[in-house]
């Protein structure tokens, strides 16, 4: 984050979404800076669609209303790549033709100089133990290395929040508890409201934070 901004609550206020014309989600909600919601509810109910609409691109079939606030700006109305939102899904959605610490340099505003991008992408990689991987395919990779790479390019990318769908269900159980906790730990490290789409009770309750159980139209934090 860069050193002037201050951080930055997620306010989600009064979000209707509606696919082909039906209410499919309503929510009111708050996140704080540094901490976790987490968003659960049956299959189809409407939680990555409640993602697409707080990143910024909502498929064409739906429709949104309400307000969301980061850092008490309305960002309701701006394009997803302004909107500083930092996505991790299943897929970590590593760049295959590039490198590791390419992969990583991109992520990094353009508005810096390439020196400098390589300089944050080494530290980076050194933050997550992995500064001797630097010229790998991200396909010679483990599963735990990926997600520590994608976590981390996200992190570079400077968001002001955290929007995560279901990124740790493609890890076994061990590897689970672990990247969970790196990336619980990061955004608290750098204070950053993070809302996390599971249907794993276990990260919810390692989460420590607010729990939403999307039922279609009532949605209440517990
Ligand atoms: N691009 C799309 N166009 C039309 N309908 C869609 C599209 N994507 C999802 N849907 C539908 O919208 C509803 C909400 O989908 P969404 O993926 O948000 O649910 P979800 O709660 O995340 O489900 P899961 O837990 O299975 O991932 C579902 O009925 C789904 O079939």
């Amino acid at each position: 984050m860069n050193k002037q901004e201050s951080a930055a609550d997620l306010v989600l206020e009064d979000v209707r979404i509606l696919r082909a014309g039906q209410p499919l989600i309503h929510i009111a909600a708050r996140v704080e800076p540094g901490s976790v919601l987490t968003v659960m509810g049956e299959s189809g109910i409407g939680k990555s669609t409640l993602l697409s609409y707080l990143a910024g691109f909502l498929p064409p079939d739906f429709s949104g209303s309400g307000r969301v606030l980061l850092g008490g700006t309305d960002i309701t109305a701006l394009p997803a790549h302004a909107r500083r939102m930092g996505l991790l899904f299943q897929d970590d959605l590593l760049f295959a033709h590039m490198s590791v610490i390419e992969n990583l340099m991109f992520a990094v505003p353009h508005d810096v100089s390439r020196a400098e991008r390589r300089r944050r992408a080494e530290a980076a990689l050194c933050d997550v133990a992995l500064e001797n991987m630097e010229t790998r395919d991200p396909a010679t990779l483990s599963g735990g290395q990926r997600a520590r790479v994608a976590l981390m390019r996200v992190l570079l990318s400077e968001p002001r929040a955290l929007l995560l769908d279901e990124p740790f269900s493609r890890l076994d159980m061990a590897l689970r508890d672990q990247i969970r906790a790196l990336v619980f730990a990061k955004a608290r490290e750098r204070h950053l409201a993070t809302l996390l789409v599971t249907h794993d009770v276990r990260d919810a309750e390692a989460a420590k934070g607010p729990v939403i159980t999307l039922q279609g139209r009532q949605d209440t934090a517990k």
